[in-house]
């Protein structure tokens, strides 16, 4: 029998449909159609620019082999997709090569393209049931390399729970939101890799807003929302980087508030990022925000100095590097903005260390770090921070020092012994003989109380955030 276009494709069609769910089957191979066969090059026509790039970066390798038992080990592949011809002028098509297929003409790159995927080769699985596709996910983000602070203590167990129990909790959705640099798509990102360690079967997706905001416009414009909606209803965890970009996208709002809906409803997990608390979210719809309290908002402060030297030594050991204590320290108390910008100021000491070609000490850590960023130019004394607490817990200041047992001055006492420890460089002893001559025992009991009760009273550690905040604006 002639080989046709349509013949090649339909045998193709037939292997596909027995490896791939149905779901997707109808989304992603259903709207194909074969245009032409020319030797052993066929050309299929797709609808769409996102359609043809959703299949390279998801299905390639899928096409690939099929093709190949048909066509022979030469196959290629070549896609025509329909073009919006208003926004670019072109004539309704463009003919594209499958630019990864060349690729498969050598055995051993046979899957260079799904990455992560726990399915080494859809062949040999037999009826391989659930969805491929790349979680897009970085695997440095991990629960490991995200330093655990009262900064972010209550986030980052949140999402462990959430990784360990996803949609089977009652952080659903997860709303994890904070400052520019925080950690928010470190953290989001760990709770997605830690997923797909626990349960490997689960599908994880990681996307940006601005992504899925475009993938929208690209479907609506090819009347396709039913596929883009349907496509996202198949995840098990649905993770959005800065949903405060939803804002401005309306329709797009739309389309989440389905996929949103179906997920809660199938017990699928939704963790979500943004750079405001959901009630801050401004242009976002009602019926959104009210869906977002349904689970847990937690957020992501600026780490204090001790956390802020935890990360730089990880970091220092995960990238094999050393550099004096005190280097360590200088930097860690002099940035404390964000902790990108903790890295920044890293690696550009690093960069002069070996572009001059010297050693890492004090002397060049304060060159580096005068062009970097503002340095501290006070230090913060513990008079100081004492009178902050007293002022904005109107706490009497002697009160703070006598043997006084009323909760309020206990409470503001612990607190500015726990700010004292973090933002200056007395010993326990000193902040002791601050407090009307108390041990530094009592200074230890009292730091580990702060940290305690910011884990249990959420009031509790606002009120510390806060404190830490003007602590951290009145040293810059
Ligand atoms: N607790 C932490 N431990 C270790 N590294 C951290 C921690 N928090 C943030 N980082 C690192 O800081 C950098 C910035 O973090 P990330 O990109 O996740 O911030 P973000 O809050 O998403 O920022 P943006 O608002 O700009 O999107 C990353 O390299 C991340 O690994």
């Amino acid at each position: 029998m002639t080989k046709t276009a349509e013949s090649i494709w339909s045998n193709c069609l037939k292997i596909i449909k027995d490896i791939v769910d149905w779901q997707p089957y109808k989304t992603w191979f259903e709207p194909i159609k074969a245009v032409e066969l020319k030797g052993n090059v066929l050309l299929i026509q797709v609808p769409s620019q996102f359609f043809f790039e959703y299949l390279e970066e998801h299905y390639v390798t899928l096409l690939a082999k099929t093709l190949k038992r048909e066509l022979g080990k030469e196959a290629r592949l070549e896609y025509r997709i329909m073009v919006d011809s208003g926004s670019n002028g072109h004539n309704g098509t463009m003919d594209v090569p499958a630019g990864n297929m060349k690729m498969y003409n050598n055995n051993e790159m046979d899957f260079p393209l799904i990455i992560n995927s726990p399915v080494k080769n859809p062949f040999v699985i037999p009826g391989l049931k659930k969805m491929q596709i790349d979680p897009q996910l970085n695997a440095t983000y991990t629960f490991d390399s995200f330093i655990e602070g009262d900064c972010n203590r209550v986030a980052r167990r949140a999402g462990k729970t959430v990784a360990e129990k996803p949609g089977a909790n009652s952080f659903n959705p997860l709303v994890i939101y904070g400052g520019v640099g925080l950690g928010k798509t470190h953290l989001a990102q760990a709770i997605g890799n830690e997923v797909k360690r626990l349960h490997p079967n689960k599908v994880v997706l990681y996307v940006s807003s601005e992504k899925f905001i475009n993938q929208f416009q690209d479907h609506s414009r090819n009347n396709a929302i039913n596929d883009f909606i349907h496509f996202y209803q198949l995840i098990d965890v649905l993770i959005i980087d800065d949903v405060q970009f939803f804002s401005r996208a309306e329709r797009s709002q739309d389309a989440f508030f389905a996929i949103f809906n179906h997920l809660h409803q199938s017990g699928k997990q939704l963790v979500l990022t943004s750079d405001k608390p959901p009630k801050d979210l401004d242009g976002m719809q009602e019926r959104l925000l009210s869906r977002f309290r349904w689970g847990l908002s937690a957020d992501l402060q600026i780490p204090d100095y001790e956390t802020r030297i935890e990360i730089l030594e990880r970091k220092m050991k995960n990238d094999g590097l050393d550099m004096p204590k005190e280097v360590v320290k200088y930097v860690a108390y002099n940035i404390s903005t964000n902790v990108r910008e903790l890295e920044g100021a890293l690696i550009s000491l690093l960069a002069q260390s070996s572009l001059n070609k010297r050693e890492i000490d004090l002397e060049l850590a304060k060159k580096v770090l005068r062009n970097f960023v503002k340095t501290s130019s006070k230090e913060i004394t513990i008079d100081a921070i004492q009178k902050m607490v007293c002022e904005y817990f109107d706490v009497p200041y002697d009160k703070l020092l006598q043997k006084t047992r009323k909760r309020e001055i206990v409470q503001a006492r612990q607190i500015t012994m726990y700010l004292a420890k973090a933002f200056t460089k007395n010993s326990l002893k000193t902040i002791g003989e601050h407090f009307g001559g108390r041990d530094h025992t009592t200074v230890i009991h009292s730091c580990q109380t702060v940290k305690d009760l910011m884990d249990t009273d959420s009031l509790f550690r606002e009120n510390v955030m806060e404190l830490t905040q003007k602590v951290q604006l009145a040293a810059m």
